[in-house]
């Protein structure tokens, strides 16, 4: 069975400690997006794309309770009839901040919401952010889909995780920067590799702080190969890509039947 989609991905630059800028950037990158013919099925955005690692003021900076992604992505995603995979914001609840993960469905609701699992240390994550508790999962137009965001991609356990729970395509907003762009490439088509699934990662462009982003999003097939991939700069990446390949590529390949988990712990 054929299941065709089309993504676009908003590869942009983010101006560390400006909500304000950034919500115009992604404002005028989405509706960029929507006018693409045809039209895509979802955009996703990159992480943390409100106040980039803004650390030091970030409880202040943060969306409170990520009401204005909310209020402002869920009338885009209505408005044009395109889910929004909203990259991850920093979301403040109480006196804790979360990088968060919003997805909205093509009505504007909620389809679903997912919280860094894993926080990096070597951009100050774990001195101010609080850590998620759960796998983050949404459906696509009856599609199961999931979600890691950037320092996630080096755990297997959760890909495999997403994969066992039967996502056949997993979203990775990130902001992964130099010189590790070998690692970034290996890990993608890792994950894409050993659970046969598409992986579709948004990265960030840019300078902050002394780190520099390297893009290179990309879309990576069930087979391991990028079908996708984005140069340095700011840009729409836009890939079609067909679900069915997910079955064939895991029927010419049964490595889920041929797991052994009984003998992995
Ligand atoms: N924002 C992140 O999680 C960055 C992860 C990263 O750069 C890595 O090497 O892992």
């Amino acid at each position: 069975m054929t299941t065709p989609l089309r993504l676009a991905l908003v590869q942009m630059n983010i101006i560390a400690g400006d909500p304000e800028a950034n919500f115009a950037a992604v404002q005028s990158r989405l509706e960029e997006a929507a006018a693409l013919q045809p039209k895509p099925d979802i955009i996703v955005l990159p992480e943390m794309w409100n106040t980039g690692y803004a650390m030091n003021q970030i409880r202040d900076l943060a969306d409170e309770n990520g009401e204005r992604t909310k209020a402002v992505i869920s009338a885009f995603a209505r408005k044009h009839g395109i889910y929004v995979l909203a990259g991850s914001v920093a979301q403040a609840r109480g006196d804790g901040v979360t990088n968060t993960i919003h997805v909205f469905g093509r009505d504007g609701e909620t389809a679903g919401e997912y919280s860094k699992i894993h926080l990096f240390q070597l951009m100050n994550e774990h001195l101010h952010l609080e850590a998620g508790q759960v796998a983050g999962r949404f459906e696509l137009d009856g599609v199961p889909a999931g979600m890691m965001i950037c320092y996630d991609i080096r755990f297997p356990e959760l890909a495999r995780r997403l994969a066992l729970g039967g996502s056949r395509i997993v979203f990775v907003p990130a902001e992964w920067p130099h010189p590790r762009l070998h690692h970034w490439r290996t890990l993608l088509q890792a994950r894409a590799i050993e659970n046969q699934m598409y992986v579709v990662s948004c990265n960030t462009v840019g300078e902050s702080g002394g780190t520099t982003f390297f893009g290179h999003s990309m879309v990576i097939d069930p087979w391991g190969e990028v079908i996708a991939e984005a140069p340095e700069e700011e840009m729409i990446l836009v890939a079609d890509i067909d679900l069915g390949l997910v079955d064939e590529v895991r029927s010419r390949i049964p490595v889920f039947a041929d797991r052994r988990p009984e003998l992995y712990s």
